[in-house]
């Protein structure tokens, strides 16, 4: 039986992006003999159109069925006043599928260093991970309230949640550079100070990881000053999904950047960070590297092939020593263009 990857081509730019990324996968299979089925399903603002919600229970039900999951984006002004939102189901994915974290890489393109509007002398040796909390916090936190004259959001993280997104920030931190900082806002925050508790109560398991704390309003400046600093960052979800955006400032553009969300199951999900970019939306303009990388970590993380996943960092490596780029990286090509060259290049 082959390989089954669940895709969801999402809102505006989104079905381009899949497009792009399924087009390399096809590439790299066909050469490298691996086998698998596609299977789409609504997601999102599509799915809301389609049968009124964001997250169909055969969506849901065809993700849990696949061995991996592709996610583009979702979201736009189609949907952004009132009724459904595509966002909703992006969250209830998440929790539906209990990938409660998040890793979002800060890699930087030799290629195209100048593009990063940070120094490069800055830039050098800057390569770190985001180990992002996905599926608590604020985003998810009960009582929430919406009325004309007040609203209410709930930042709640129990014990258990903490636990597990640390340990996987440890194991990371373990198999890089053995340097976890736990970004947080202690000197105000209830939850921030319980998290960093249980970092102390797991530290000892990992004795050779060095732990540093840092408030998340300190560590937003120490990026973009200091990149190279990081090697593994911990972060609750909302902090974990600015902070992310923050980063992707660095190598030049949120199209560069992939994402896994990964939970208890083994079950991954690969998507770019960004959303759906509805201004750059059907002219063949979106930078695809983010999607492709996707493909990428999805070959190496739950298909295990990682000779196909290097031969397409080489070949993107390749594209953008030659020039290859998209406008948001400093150049011209289309996205048609930049996929091309990719796929010619494997
Ligand atoms: N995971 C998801 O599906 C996410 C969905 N969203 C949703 O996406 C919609 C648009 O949100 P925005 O705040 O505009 O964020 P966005 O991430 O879509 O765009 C932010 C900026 O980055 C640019 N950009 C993003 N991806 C790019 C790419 N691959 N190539 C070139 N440029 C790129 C956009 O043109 C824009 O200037 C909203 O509905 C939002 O809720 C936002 C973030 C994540
Ligand atoms: C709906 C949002 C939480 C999506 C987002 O911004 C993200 O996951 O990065
Ligand atoms: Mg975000």
């Amino acid at each position: 039986m082959p390989n089954r990857i669940a895709a969801l081509y999402g809102d505006y730019s989104g079905p381009e992006m899949m497009r792009a990324g399924l087009a390399v996968l096809k590439a790299v299979s066909q050469k490298n003999g691996f086998e698998y089925q596609i299977e789409a399903y609504p997601f999102g603002g599509e799915a809301i159109d389609q049968v009124g919600e964001p997250l169909p229970e055969q969506t849901l039900a065809g993700c849990q069925a696949a061995d991996a999951i592709l996610l583009s984006a979702i979201g736009g002004p189609k949907w952004s006043v009132g009724g459904q939102s595509p966002e909703a189901g992006l969250l209830k994915i998440r929790q539906a599928l209990g990938l409660f974290a998040n890793i979002r890489p800060t890699h930087i393109d030799q290629a195209i260093i100048d593009q990063s509007p940070v120094k490069a002398s800055v830039l050098e040796n800057t390569d770190f991970v985001i180990v992002r909390e996905l599926t608590s916090g604020i985003y998810f936190g009960q009582p929430r309230e919406e009325e004309i004259d007040q609203a209410l959001d709930t930042t709640i993280y129990r014990r258990a949640e903490v636990e597990r997104i640390v340990r996987v920030a440890f194991e990371y931190a373990k198999g890089r550079q053995q340097h976890l900082t736990v970004v947080d806002k202690a000197n105000v925050l209830a939850t921030s100070r319980m998290w960093r508790a249980i970092v102390k109560e797991v530290q000892p398991a990992y004795p050779e990881v060095e732990v540093d704390y840092m408030y998340v309003d300190a560590a937003s400046m120490k990026i973009i000053a200091e990149p190279s600093f990081f090697d593994v960052i911990v972060t609750d979800n909302l902090f974990g999904d600015i902070l992310s955006d923050e980063a992707a400032v660095l190598p030049g553009s949120l199209g560069m950047i992939p994402s896994i969300s990964q939970g208890a199951s083994g079950k991954a999900l690969y998507e770019p960070i960004h959303g759906s970019a509805p201004t750059l939306a059907n002219q063949d303009r979106i930078n695809p590297i983010s999607m492709i990388r996707s493909v990428s970590l999805m070959l190496r993380y739950s298909f295990k092939r990682t000779d196909l996943a290097d031969q397409i960092e080489a070949a993107i490596a390749k594209t953008l020593s030659q020039g290859v780029m998209t406008a948001d990286i400093g150049g011209q090509a289309k996205t048609s263009e930049m996929v091309s060259k990719i796929i010619q290049n494997l």
